[in-house]
This record gives structure tokens, sequence and C-alpha cells, in this order.
């Protein structure tokens, strides 16, 4: 393993017990029935247990989109070409994609990240509109061989970690992943299968919308794919380089890079999780530093969740990907945070607290 990315990964510890508990006793004293904001109380205690502080801050926020293209669309699984990858970065730049205007909602920035296009993309990198990590215009087909080098793989995961450290250096408090890749769901649900040994027709969705008939077509693509790459799930820089993505492997990076930094990283949908299982497998801690974003409606996300063993925030029935998720479930995250922060005690609010009654 290269040198930082081993760094990273051993140098990623679980969040601390002692602020769990000190935020979960401050919390048990809001002015409300004990419980009474649910999953915000959760989200509020992880967030100051990751921060280690009771007044966690995730004002600056920022959309992580990373693009790549896959050899694999050459056995037909996608409904869509190729082309739309670097058609919808250029979409991205104008701003008029989902991610735009649902990042922005959230007061967001997004950053999109050329982590594999299969394009030139240097006019864009050069006006400063995306920043450019690319490994090689595309993997390789995975139904052949292996999708990338091992070298490939590592280098994917380290720019996702460069890509993190920059953003936290500039003072970012909360990160959400997003992917842009036609074909991206193969390798996602490969890397579920490798990882969860479920047969490849419970790992496998529609992705953009394929029929009866391409579905069929993409089940058997998986399974050949890891049969004869053979993918090593004790070894996830294996699975990456076997049946990965640049992006997917970009996608770890950034929330390995999120968990050694203690940043709190909101995962989009399946994609996304499929990176997160990655970095799951190469640091079980730096699942503590996750929040999954939605329930994706691609077949097969809620094992991906189950692996993960995380709750989804929301079920909007979205199938998109690009970080749209993640920059809604931001607004959950903001207001978790803002609950911790600005909310009085019973005490201080002059509120009576319950007491045994009926005596
Ligand atoms: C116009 C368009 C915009 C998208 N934005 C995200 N995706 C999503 O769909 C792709 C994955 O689905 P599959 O594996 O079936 O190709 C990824 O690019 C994902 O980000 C899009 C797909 C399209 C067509
Ligand atoms: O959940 C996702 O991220 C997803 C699902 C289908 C297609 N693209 C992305």
């Amino acid at each position: 393993m290269a040198l930082k990315l081993e760094k990273v990964v051993q140098g990623i510890t679980p969040v601390s017990m002692e602020w769990r508990q000190k935020a979960r006793t401050y919390l048990d004293k809001l002015a409300i029935p004990r419980g009474s904001l649910g999953e915000l109380l959760n989200l509020a205690e992880q967030l100051a247990a990751i921060r280690e502080t009771l007044e966690p801050s995730v004002r600056h926020k920022a959309v992580v989109t990373m693009a790549g293209d896959h050899g694999v669309v050459a056995e037909g699984v996608s409904a869509f070409p190729p082309e739309v990858t670097p058609q919808m970065v250029a979409n991205f730049v104008a701003g008029g994609a989902a991610i735009n205007v649902l990042a922005e909602v959230a007061g967001a920035r997004v950053y999109v990240v050329d982590m594999g296009v299969a394009a030139d993309l240097t006019d864009l990198v050069a006006a400063g509109k995306i920043l450019s990590y690319k490994v090689d215009y595309g993997t390789r087909n995975m139904a052949k061989g292996p999708a990338m080098s091992r070298e490939q793989a590592v280098q994917a995961l380290e720019a996702g970690i460069d890509v993190a450290e920059k953003l936290i250096r500039e003072g970012v408090e909360l990160l959400a992943t997003g992917d842009m890749g036609i074909g991206n769901t193969t390798p996602s649900s490969a890397i579920l299968a490798a990882f969860s040994g479920l047969p490849a027709e419970e790992v496998t969705g529609r992705g953009t919308g394929i029929s009866d008939e391409v579905l069929k077509n993409k089940v058997r693509v998986i399974q050949k794919a890891l049969e004869i790459n053979k993918p090593d799930p004790k070894d996830p820089v294996d699975v990456l380089a076997k049946v990965g993505g640049f992006e997917i492997g970009g996608i770890a990076g950034v929330i390995l890079g999120a968990a050694y930094h203690k940043i709190p990283v909101v995962v989009d949908g399946f994609i996304s999780s499929a990176g997160a299982l990655l970095a799951k497998k190469l640091a079980p801690a730096s699942v503590d530093y996750m929040i999954a974003a939605h329930q994706s409606m691609e077949y097969g996300h809620r094992h991906m969740l189950r692996e993960l063993g995380l709750q989804p925030l929301l079920n909007l029935n979205l199938r998109l990907g690009e970080g749209t998720g993640g920059a809604l479930a931001m607004n959950i995250v903001e207001s978790a945070a803002q609950v911790i922060r600005k909310m009085l005690t019973f005490e201080d609010a002059g509120v009576t607290p319950d007491a045994p009654r009926g005596e």
C-alpha cells in the first residue's frame, strides 16, 4: 500500500465515546420531551462526537462529484451512451444539473473532479471549473480482465484523500460524495457482490432505467467479471482494481480523508455507498464519520446499507446519484447541528421538566 493511503487508513480512529456520552447527556436536558427530536438527536450526537464539541459547525459545506468512465459499457449495461459522462460534466459546470440546484438550496459548493472521464477535459481544468485527478481515460472492460491496475486503484484512493484534504484545509466542515459515470452502477454492484458474497441478481438494479432484457445481460456481465477477476474480499484495493471504477475509488478516498481529519461525510446513493464500502473495508472506524443520506431506489442499495451498518436519513425514491441525495441530507445535518448548538435546556429556558407524577 502506498505511503499516504497507509498513513490515512492507520490514522482513522473511532469517534470519542466520551464526547458521545457528553453530547447525549446534554441533549437529554433540552427543553423537549426526551428523545422527541428522534433521529436529529442521534445525528447531533454523532456530529458532536466527531468534532469533539457541543457546538459542532457544519456551515461550510461541499459536495464532491467524482466523474469517471467505464470500459464495461461496451457490454451494453446502461441505457445511455458513455458520451453522456463528459456532457454531464459540462452541465455541472454550467450549473444546470440536479446537483447544482440541490446543493445551492443546501448552501453547499459543488466540486467536480475528473477522476477518469474518457474525454479531454483540459479546457475546463485550465479554466478552474473542475479539478483534475485523471487516472486514465476510462477503466478497462472488467468483463474481460481487471478494470485497472493495482497502482491505479491506489492512485484513485489517494486522489480522493487529496481532494478531501484540500477542501478541509480551505475550511469545509461537512462533505458529501457524488458520482457521474455512465455504467457505474455495474462496478458498484460488483463491489457489493465481492464483499457480501451475495449473488449478482441480488445486487443488480436498473441504473439509468434499463429493460428486463438488458438487466439480465447486466447480471451476466457482473457474474462474468467476478468469475474471471476473482477479487479478494480481504483486499479492498484488489476489489477496486478488478471490478471498480476511478470515481468510486475517488469517493472512497474522500471518505477516508474526511474520517482521518474528523470531518463528517454524507454518503449519497448506490455508487457512493460502493465507495463507502471500500472505505469501511480499508478502515472500519471510518463508518463513524459517515452519514447515509438516503435509501436509493437502485435495487441492491438496501444490501449496501446493511453491509455498511447505516440507516438512511431520507427515502425520496431518488435514483440519480451526482450527490443529489447527499445535498438534500445536508439540510437535515445542518438542522441537527443547530439543534445542539442553539436550543435551550429546561433549566436555561425556565421550563418545568418532567417529574414522577400520580403517586
Ligand atoms: C443524463 C444523466 C444524468 C445523470 N446523473 C447521474 N446519473 C447516474 O447514472 C449513471 C449510472 O447509471 P448506469 O449504470 O445505468 O449508467 C451514473 O452516471 C450516475 O451518476 C446520470 C445518468 C444520466 C443518463
Ligand atoms: O443511487 C444512486 O446513486 C444511483 C442509482 C441509479 C443510477 N444512478 C445512481
